[in-house]
């Protein structure tokens, strides 16, 4: 879906507004480094008229020498030098300053972004397919907005400086000789700006499509792809996405670059037809000795500087309002307020995690709902089954329990009797530290094992050790070389795990924890037989006195629940112990059923798994 843009260009009272916000915190993040910048760069603004100035002096100077008048040439050429070799010192000194400048202000831009990103508690912003563009613009452009900006600013201040001195230097010449040079290149820097701001909002237009063209790219290179796309041939099919994409994709960019281009050209031809009249002026007067001849370098190199400064002003201004651009939309997702919002005061947690759902209904953004009327208690302590088709809601029914999100309608409860609270006043955080989970979608962070399993929380080496074991992960240490102080994933080159050793990295993780809630979501989905017994063996170790809720396709480990919940289409269906359920002859009886039925027709030489043959063999 692509969103609307507004291809006007940015006002005035915008761009201030922007730069408002922006300067600060750019000062803010090395302030005397800043100064010192400035300091610098308006040095190397003024080089440009000294020399102009000397220059005239110069050639003056050699005509009344010539002459046989005074003139000290040589303090002259001294100065001249001078200012050459303060013009390149500043330079050096700007280029370095301005590294260091830049890496502080993308440090700080980008550490913004991520401190944002955990003011956001849900899922609803990251999940919005919408907001996936601007998180693409942003991410992207972190790495090199701050850098760019800077450059330009500086840029900018520098060729500004510059211009108005040397135009200062043209008032020899008559006091309208600077106003007509200024107006007359004026032109070419609106255009200039005008098509930079287009490209932004062109570019901006377009970032679904970029996406998608890069993401055929990794589709083809990536190695989480490489199978399918071998076994199936998927190349060809590929290219042929890539290439109607690229195509359409540059025709469209490749269009505004060239009006881009020939659209300043009427403008840089004033500007050059300006410069071309001055020159004529100050040749013709001259000639009728109203002008010196160092008069006339100076007309001649003003002219030139002048041109080619605010031939920078504008591209500056230009790259500036594109950069800004960026920052706005920086700035808007820093000051976005979310849905799922914490609350101003927050209470505190109760003693009892008595988990309640009130006539909860859920849609995710204005989609049709996925939960409807939801009302159930879960007491803490209690070990919960939640099975239900694909698609049945629980999933969703976890987001809404660790306040991903909110409901639509209906409550979410933490407690009991006049302790109880409802999750959007209590404090996130502290919620969800008492909380473990294995999600379906597991993270795998491309670090060391240990920094997966600890995920930032001090060491402990015996719930370390406890963790891997009970988890069935130490088997897989052993050939990893390196044990937890390896490196895993491909991305930094470490070692690649099975999806079943990924797995159970995710469950030492939930294990670690020592969570007083244990939310596994198809935490055994990719375990073998064995490794799938023994997890669960510490599952229900675990379980013991605290709450768990088990979300699962395996109808054999919904045993060591101690209630069941049937959800259907976003509803809660059948609530009951396996017995019940069972008894009942419902959704639950028959899926039950339908798994067993796979096993009988498997015939002998396949082995029932434990759940099955209890309930073959009778009531457990
Ligand atoms: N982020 C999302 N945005 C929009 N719709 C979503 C999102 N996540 C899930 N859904 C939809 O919500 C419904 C319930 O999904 P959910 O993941 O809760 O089902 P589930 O019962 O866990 O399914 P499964 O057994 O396949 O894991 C589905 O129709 C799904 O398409």
């Amino acid at each position: 879906m692509r969103r609307p843009v507004s291809l006007n260009p940015m006002s005035f009272k915008e761009l201030s507004g922007v730069l408002r916000q922006t300067l600060p915190g750019l000062w803010r993040s090395a302030p005397a480094l800043m100064a010192l910048l400035v300091g610098v760069v308006v040095v190397q603004g003024l080089v440009p008229a000294v020399t102009v100035v000397l220059s005239k002096w110069t050639i003056d100077g050699i005509g009344r020498v010539a002459s046989g008048g005074e003139g000290n040439l040589t303090l002259l050429a001294l100065a001249w030098a001078a200012t050459a070799l303060i013009g390149q010192l500043m330079g050096v000194a700007s280029t370095v300053l301005q590294g260091y400048a830049a890496d502080h202000f993308t440090v700080s831009t980008i550490t913004a972004l991520m401190r944002k990103m955990q003011a956001l508690p849900g899922l609803d912003v990251i999940e919005d397919p919408q907001f996936h563009d601007d998180v693409e613009t942003l991410q992207m452009g972190a790495r090199f907005r701050p850098l760019n900006l800077v450059a330009t600013i500086l840029g900018l201040l520098r060729a500004v400086i510059s211009v108005l001195g040397v135009a200062g230097t043209l008032l020899v010449i008559g006091w309208w000789v600077p106003l007509v040079v200024v107006l007359g290149i004026l032109p070419l820097a609106q255009a200039q700006i005008r098509f930079r701001e287009a490209g932004w909002s062109l570019s901006i237009q377009r970032t679904q499509e970029a996406r998608e063209l890069a993401y055929e790219q990794r589709v083809s290179m990536r190695h989480e792809y490489a199978k399918e796309v071998r076994l199936y041939d998927l190349m060809p099919y590929l290219l042929g996405r890539y290439q109607r994409g690229a195509l359409a994709y540059q025709g469209v960019m490749r269009a505004m670059r060239n009006k881009q281009v020939l659209g300043v050209l009427p403008h840089q031809a004033l500007a050059l037809a300006v410069t071309a009249g001055l020159f004529a002026y100050a040749v013709r007067r001259a000639g009728q000795g109203t002008l010196s001849a160092g008069d006339v370098v100076l007309v001649i190199s003003a002219l030139s500087q002048v041109r080619e400064s605010l031939d920078s002003v504008a591209q500056f201004l230009g790259m500036g309002t594109e950069h800004l651009r960026w920052f706005q939309k920086y700035h808007g997702f820093l000051s976005a307020t979310p849905r799922v919002a914490p609350p101003a005061r927050p209470r505190p947690l109760p003693g009892d995690l008595t988990l309640t759902l009130q006539n909860v209904t859920f849609s995710y953004r204005d989609l049709p709902p996925v939960i409807e009327g939801l009302s159930l208690t879960i007491p803490e302590g209690q070990t919960v089954a939640i099975v239900g088709e694909n698609g049945a809601g629980k999933t969703t029914l976890v987001k809404l329990l660790l306040r991903f999100y909110d409901p639509t309608s209906g409550r979410v409860l933490l407690g009991r009797g006049p302790e109880q609270v409802d999750l959007r006043e209590v404090d996130i955080g502290a919620w969800r530290r008492e909380v473990a989970a294995v999600f379906q979608d597991f993270a795998r962070f491309e670090w060391t094992l240990r920094d997966n399993i600890l995920l930032g929380q001090p060491e402990e080496a015996s719930k370390l050790t406890q963790a891997v074991s009970s988890s069935g992960l130490a088997g897989a240490l052993e050939r990893v070389n390196g044990g937890l102080d390896a490196r895993i994933g491909q991305a930094f080159g470490g070692v690649d795990l099975s999806g079943g050793q990924w797995q159970k990295l995710a469950t030492a993780r939930a294990l670690y924890r020592h969570a007083r809630v244990l939310i596994l979501d198809e935490p055994t989905a990719a375990l073998d037989p064995r490794s799938e017994t023994e997890v669960f063996a510490a599952f229900a170790a675990l379980a013991r006195g605290r709450t768990t809720l088990l979300i699962t396709h395996r109808l054999g480990s919904v045993l060591m629940a101690d209630r069941i919940l049937v959800m259907k289409q976003g509803r809660l269906i059948e609530d009951g112990t396996h017995l019940d359920l069972l008894s009942r002859g419902g959704e639950y009886a028959e899926l039950w059923t339908l798994q067993a039925r796979q096993y009988d027709d498997a015939g002998p030489a396949s082995p029932l798994p434990e759940g099955l043959a209890v309930e073959k063999g009778g009531p457990v």
